[in-house]
């Protein structure tokens, strides 16, 4: 069996983790590579593989490790999985806005608000209808009542398909943020008509038309937005860049699991980091990636650049990189060290590898989940073999509290 990681090098509490995940990977792509191999015949059709429902991340070793891998995280709990496949799947999902400008975009100060950033073609779009439930390969050709069966977001295989910004909207608006709101509202409304008691009548028909905020009406907002192309950040958008600056708190960066980060997803991330947006990394594609591994292994040639798990030092490698030494958009506070990694782009492959996982880790970037993951450190009966720092003091910074999700002012 392949294993991503040194299993010497790693805690014995930890192992298991390894060997569950590398057993899932394995069951997942014989299958899978059994539909490929077999798929000649129509009748001999074989069985659909299980749906991959374990997540697959990564964390770093403690950076005085010297061999730098990552290690596969624990899995969040089966709750707190649950809690996170509910706000995207349990109600239907809605297409909240398209905005091809900065300034057309809807107000927002209530509800978190996730944008989803990437290259071209690196799967946002994708991603976002795995994350419905909705299919992940074959996607909508309409936003609307079409979207239902087909899925949300519109995808294509030619590079450039998303040009605007699109909200969609998941879960169920909570209670209390509905109830704050209306309560502002009615303050507002009783504060505008006292002004109005002196205004012109013109006055009071352009303060009528002024643009308001809506009721909020989800739990979640993640915004797709155009990939960048040729390295050319003025050619990817003055708007969305207007968007990093003024609006995001929060972005998720997808990068190919089979290519890794680019030049254009460098300048990206040097925008992140300039506007302080909490940044989490989610691979795309890592089916493709374990099928090519698989492949590997089976003629015995072994991985190629330490297959999902390289992937990942060499994107955090980039990240310490670029947070230089005096930066505020810091390892664990700016940017998430956990890696997930996702598959979303085969119906073949059921919900797609990784979605749940990916589910809960914007789930808790939005501060709508808690993070009540522990590690165990091994015990004095079996000390882990290389203790270098404890497990405890590697765990990321705590979730964004709720105000912090709010837009920026
Ligand atoms: N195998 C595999 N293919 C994927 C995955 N994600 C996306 N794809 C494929 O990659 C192509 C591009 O996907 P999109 O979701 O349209 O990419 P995008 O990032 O939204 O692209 P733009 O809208 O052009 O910025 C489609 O053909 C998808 O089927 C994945 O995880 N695995
Ligand atoms: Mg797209």
């Amino acid at each position: 069996m392949a294993c991503p990681v040194n299993l010497l090098a790693m805690p014995p509490s930890l192992r298991w983790l390894t060997i569950r995940h590398s057993a899932t990977i394995t069951q997942h792509i014989s299958a899978r590579h059994a539909s490929t191999t077999t798929g000649s015949s129509s009748s001999a059709r074989p069985p659909k593989p299980p749906p991959p429902r374990e997540p697959l991340s990564y964390l770093p070793t403690p950076s005085n490790n010297p061999s730098q891998s990552a290690l596969p995280a624990p899995s969040p709990s089966s709750s707190a999985l649950d809690a996170a496949n509910t706000i995207f799947t349990h109600d239907r999902p809605k297409l909240l806005f398209t905005a091809a400008r900065f300034l057309s975009l809807p107000f927002n100060t209530r509800i978190p608000e996730i944008c989803i950033l990437g290259r071209s073609n690196v799967g946002k779009s994708t991603l976002i209808n795995a994350l419905t439930g909705l299919g992940g390969l074959k996607a909508g050709t309409a936003h609307g009542v079409q979207a239902r069966r087909e899925g949300l977001a519109i995808t294509s295989r030619k590079a450039g398909c998303t040009k605007t910004m699109n909200g969609y909207g998941f879960g169920r608006v909570r209670p209390d943020v509905l109830k704050a709101f209306l309560r502002d509202r009615e303050a507002e409304n009783k504060a505008l008509e006292a002004q109005a008691g002196s205004m012109s009548r013109t006055e009071r028909r352009e303060l009528k038309k002024r643009p308001r905020e809506a009721v909020p009406s989800c739990a979640l907002v993640v915004v797709d937005m155009p990939g960048y192309g040729h390295a050319s950040i003025k050619e990817w958008g003055v708007e969305i860049e207007k968007y990093l600056s003024r609006r995001a708190k929060a972005a998720v960066l997808l990068v190919d699991a089979t290519v890794g980060l680019n030049e254009g997803d460098r300048m990206v991330l040097e925008m992140l980091k300039a506007h302080r947006v909490r940044t989490l990394v989610i691979l795309t594609k890592g089916d493709k990636l374990l099928e090519k591994e698989a492949v590997r292994d089976k003629h015995g040639r072994g991985q190629k650049n330490g297959g999902l798990s390289g992937a990942c030092v060499r994107v955090w490698a980039e990240l310490r990189r670029m947070e230089g030494r005096h930066s505020q958009w810091t390892e664990g506070d700016g940017w998430e060290r956990e890696i997930w990694v996702t598959g979303a782009g085969d119906r073949r492959n059921g919900p797609g590898l990784g979605v749940e996982g990916a589910r809960w880790a914007i789930c808790k970037l939005a501060g709508l989940v808690e993070d009540g993951r522990t590690f165990d450190a091994g015990s004095e009966d079996s000390p882990a073999e290389v203790e270098v720092v404890s497990f405890d003091d590697i765990v990321w910074a705590p979730a964004p509290s709720k105000e912090d999700n709010h837009i920026k002012a």
